[in-house]
């Protein structure tokens, strides 16, 4: 990248949509000049915090899920199978109709999620009690023929890093249990990336297409708008009817499973960058910060050892776990400031003559921009500390932000002066024609029941007027 290219400021965050496309470029996550529509390309940069976020997915994953890979192409007979998930993405599938210059017999589609790719083996997998709860997933690539605005890490055409997990079980309540599992996870997940998320059980028409209900997890973006995240589907038996994926119960008879999934994609890192980013760039938390600490040599005339003692302090962290860099370019160092500060760095280490014969050297926080001196005596606990530190400020910060834009209204009206700054929540009495009707009056949509309700609350529903006790999150989506 050249650097005059990176060197003019960016856009106010206030222009949100203009800061985070020119960041894309300036914190080197995402090239968006590939020639495909809907297609980017990841910056090395970018791609290490996919690999850091992805980590933390897989941690907790495998504790008692399994990773796999299945294949990308899909045959149309398996595919067109399931009415209700056909009828959900006829619009968005892309086919292979040629093996080089020769028609293939069966036109094949490019996964654009992987039900009807993993569930034939399921049912070739899946014989009796014993294999059950089976709970696998993988980390692939996803392709949708997206007609809404395209955006990178947001709405994309190739979705490179969909986690999409799917799980098998004897019961009903079984799979609803995952489900409430699947959204811990995704919870907790979230929680590593200092972003918070709303949980809330989509409206039945917008469910996924197949699934007996959905749950999502929402994040609320510096627009005001909602990003969904994260989403996980009880299947019921839908799934497991249309592939015949049975077991033998104690009685010997043949019972159809029950059957979950649930997805993350890189909207993940979409509202981590997004959330906690500045006017001067990315701020990201150090759990995903490639670079958790940049040691700055500060150097005069005469070098005076001040390369050897930053050395020493990098491999010093280095050895507690720290990921160090020493920028011992000859830039200037207001332009080091400028390029670990769009990357987000969480911490910088500026050390020089004066700071080396007091022993010391000057801290400056990415996230607050606070600067003091430090004694390099305890550095390594103090940076360990700090990094800590960084992670649940940015968290506090990013959940005042979200609770200050929760807006409990009375009616229709206070409902569209509020969505402009985030979620409104509102009484709805639960029945579709009122539901709908609220979406219509309002031109956005109801985004869901949160999974936890304020008890004893209870009021009228806006559109019939009659007793609701059921409170539901609507917000303007991506
Ligand atoms: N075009 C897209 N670009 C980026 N992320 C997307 C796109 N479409 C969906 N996602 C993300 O992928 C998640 C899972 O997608 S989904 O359609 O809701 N669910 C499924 O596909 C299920 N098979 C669970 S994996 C969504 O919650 C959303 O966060
Ligand atoms: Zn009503």
């Amino acid at each position: 990248m050249a650097e005059q290219e990176k060197e003019a400021a960016l856009p106010s965050k206030e222009n949100f949509s203009e800061w985070y496309n020119d960041l894309l470029l300036k914190g080197e996550i995402m090239d968006v000049r590939y020639p495909v529509k809907g297609l980017y390309v990841w910056f090395p940069f970018g791609f290490n915090i996919r690999r850091n976020v992805y980590d933390i997915m897989r941690k907790l994953l495998d504790k008692d899920h399994q990773e796999t890979m299945f294949p990308l192409l899909i045959p149309e007979n398996e595919f067109m199978k399931e009415a209700e998930h056909i009828k959900g993405f006829e619009d968005e599938v892309y086919w292979v109709t040629h093996g080089g210059t020769s028609p293939l017999d069966v036109k094949l589609a490019l996964r654009p999620t992987s039900e009807t790719a993993i569930y034939p083996m399921y049912k070739l997998w899946i014989r009796s009690h014993a294999d059950m709860p089976l709970k696998l997933y993988q980390i692939v690539n996803t392709f949708r023929y997206e007609t809404k605005h395209t955006r990178p890490l947001i709405r994309l055409r190739e979705i490179t890093s969909f986690k999409e997990a799917h799980t098998v079980h004897a019961t009903w309540d079984d799979a609803a249990s995952q489900v409430d599992e699947a959204i811990r996870i995704y919870t907790d997940f979230y929680r590593q990336l200092a972003v918070p998320v709303l949980a809330s059980t989509r409206p039945e028409w917008d469910k996924f297409p197949g699934a007996d209900y959905t749950i999502a997890t929402d994040a609320l973006m510096p627009d005001g708008k909602t990003l969904q995240v994260g989403t996980a589907h009880h299947l019921g038996d839908n799934f497991a009817k249309t592939f015949d994926i049975t077991y033998e119960d104690e009685e010997g008879e043949q019972v159809y499973a029950f059957q979950t999934c649930y997805g993350v994609s890189e909207r993940s890192i979409a509202a981590l960058i997004s959330i906690h980013g500045d006017d001067k760039g990315l701020v990201l938390p150090p759990a995903v910060a490639p670079v958790q600490v940049v040691i700055i040599p500060i150097i005069f005339k005469k070098p005076e050892g001040v390369l050897e003692a930053c050395e020493e302090l990098k491999e010093k962290l280095e050895a507690a776990g720290v990921r160090v860099k020493m920028d011992a370019s000859d830039s200037r160092p207001g332009a080091k400031y400028y390029k670990w500060e769009m990357r987000g760095v969480p911490v910088r280490l500026e050390l020089g003559p004066r700071d080396l014969k007091n022993n010391a050297a000057m801290l400056a926080r990415r996230d607050t921009g606070e600067k003091e001196q430090v004694s390099l005596d305890n550095i390594t606990d103090d940076v360990l500390s700090l990094l800590d530190n960084i992670h649940e400020s940015l968290y506090d910060k990013a959940m005042a932000s979200v609770n200050e834009r929760i807006f409990e209204c009375p009616d229709l009206d206070t409902v569209k002066e509020k969505l402009s700054q985030g979620i409104a929540k509102i009484f709805w009495c639960g029945n579709k024609e009122c539901g709908l009707k609220i979406e219509e009056d309002i031109g956005a949509g109801i985004l869901g029941i949160p999974t936890e309700q304020t008890e004893g609350c209870s009021g009228k529903c806006p559109v019939c007027g009659s007793d609701a006790d059921t409170q539901v999150y609507v917000a303007r989506t991506y």
